[in-house]
């Protein structure tokens, strides 16, 4: 039996236009949005009707770099597929793109595998997959075109961890050329972690052990670095190229300087390096683990310039990067030894919320927050138009947004099953309040009405941004 929800009265908002509208969806799907009040409109007849006065309508967001269950350094990601895609829902986020790991010495096909059998029948919303390189080899350079032809078509590679993720720049080079062939995409964590880890064994080697050292041998120049060389192999490979969690200015002129000379060469940042700092590394009693993550958080005068690469478009993408690690237990791991710290941060609840913020604090215009946080990564990673806007044939993945409603970010408030906030005590203005995901209500007036395994796996097209 066919189902139909109409959306009446809210103010919709998309990456391009912004109209008092109402829409109409029919069986998951979007059919038609018409003029609020208009005699097309006031026609339709519906099973439900959604009265979104006072509100925004938003596509629902699309976190396009989340690591649930993640394996890191002797313990896992807190976060479940089912607790993650939950706290995403009542952040206002209906996709994620997750990152299968490939372990040294096994295929592409063992661990994405692995990652189908943690998320299948567990996710509130529609998840996708990245896949993580971590043995380039014959054997797993032909297997990207056939994750490629199943939806999977992008692909991390790490010039950090040596002896974890890392992969040589000859590695790169062959996952490169195998991508420009391929159709794939390869993200790319740009930071010299040979060079890193000499410096951290100095550090250690010195008593300087506490968390902020994370952040101080992690060098901004290390990330420049390892962001220019990338370009120049992605530009010797005939590849495109996505650098995630851009973290410094200095990384940042790197792309800028790329796209100057056209090249096809794109930037994600997360909230973390927009609203955090390494003031919040410096905290005292152990405190700063709860902000390692890397790339690390830099001093606060790198984040002017990152606001500024998202209104310029030499950075298209705002993701989470949420791999939540308990203080307790996790961060603890670390204490006398900050390499030992597992590498992360919660924040896939807060990202949509953090960044309406900053509309209202004037970094960026209302549609540019739904730019970047639907609707290019949606493009990025070949999600649209199914997934990041409101148009007729989108999946109805919308949300319901109070632009006025003034809460806490808080562990007392949150849903990410992690025992501490980033962003504690911070006040922000606008919040969720309904959420649907195909058409069904995952959060009904802030209340979960979703269920685990309503989220469905979604095969993922090529990087629409280059077409
Ligand atoms: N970013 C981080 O600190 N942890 C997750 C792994 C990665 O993205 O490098
Ligand atoms: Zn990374
Ligand atoms: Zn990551």
């Amino acid at each position: 039996m066919s189902s139909r929800t109409v959306i009446r009265g809210g103010l919709v908002v998309t990456a391009t236009d912004e109209l008092t509208a109402d829409v109409l969806i029919e069986d998951g799907r979007v059919v038609a949005l018409a003029a609020h009040g208009s005699a097309y409109a006031e026609g339709w007849t519906a099973d439900t009707v959604i009265d979104a006065t006072g509100h925004y309508v938003i596509p629902g967001g699309v976190d396009a770099h989340t690591h649930m269950e993640l394996p890191f350094g002797g313990t896992f990601a807190s976060d479940t597929f089912e607790t993650g895609t939950r706290a995403a829902a009542w952040g206002g986020t209906t996709t994620i793109v997750d990152f299968a790991v490939q372990s040294v010495g096994r295929s592409l096909r063992e661990g994405l595998d692995a990652w189908h059998a943690k998320a299948s029948g567990r996710c509130a919303i529609d998840y996708a997959f990245h896949m993580i390189l971590s043995d380039v080899n014959e054997s797993s350079l032909k297997e990207m075109d056939l994750l490629v032809s199943e939806g999977v078509t992008s692909f991390k590679l790490f010039m950090a961890y040596p002896g974890v993720f890392y992969s040589d720049d000859g590695q790169i080079l062959r996952a490169m050329q195998r991508s420009a062939g391929n159709g794939g995409l390869i993200m790319m964590h740009a930071e010299n972690g040979i060079a890193i880890d000499v410096l951290v064994e100095q550090a250690l080697a010195a008593g300087r052990t506490d968390p902020r050292h994370h952040g101080e041998v992690r060098k901004v120049l290390l990330e420049a670095e390892a962001t220019h060389r990338a370009v120049q192999l992605a530009r010797v490979a005939g590849a495109p190229l996505y650098v995630v969690h851009v973290s410094a200015r200095e990384a940042l002129a790197e792309l800028a300087a790329a796209r100057d000379q056209g090249l096809p060469v794109f930037g994600e940042t997360c909230p973390q390096y927009l609203f955090l700092s390494t003031d919040n590394l410096a905290e005292p009693d152990f405190e700063g683990a709860k902000y390692v993550c890397s790339t690390p958080l830099r001093p606060r005068d790198h984040q002017e310039a990152l606001w500024r690469g998202l209104r310029t478009d030499d950075l298209q993408v705002v993701s989470t990067d949420h791999c939540p690690f308990c203080f307790q237990g996790q961060k603890e791991l670390g204490r006398g030894d900050f390499s030992k710290i597992p590498n992360g941060l919660p924040g896939v609840e807060n990202r949509m919320d953090l960044l309406h913020q900053a509309v209202l604090d004037g970094h960026i215009t209302r549609r540019r927050w739904i730019e970047i946080a639907c609707a290019a990564p949606a493009r990025m990673f070949g999600l649209y138009p199914k997934k990041g806007t409101i148009a007729p044939g989108a999946d109805a993945d919308i949300v319901i947004y109070d632009p006025n409603a003034r809460h806490t970010l808080s562990v007392a408030t949150q849903h990410m099953n992690v025992d501490y906030s980033a962003y504690e005590g911070r006040s922000v203005t606008g919040q969720v309040v309904t959420v649907l995901s195909r058409g069904e209500t995952v959060i009904d007036r802030r209340r979960f009405t979703g269920r685990a395994g309503h989220g469905r796996f979604v095969p993922r097209e090529t990087c629409q941004h280059l077409t």
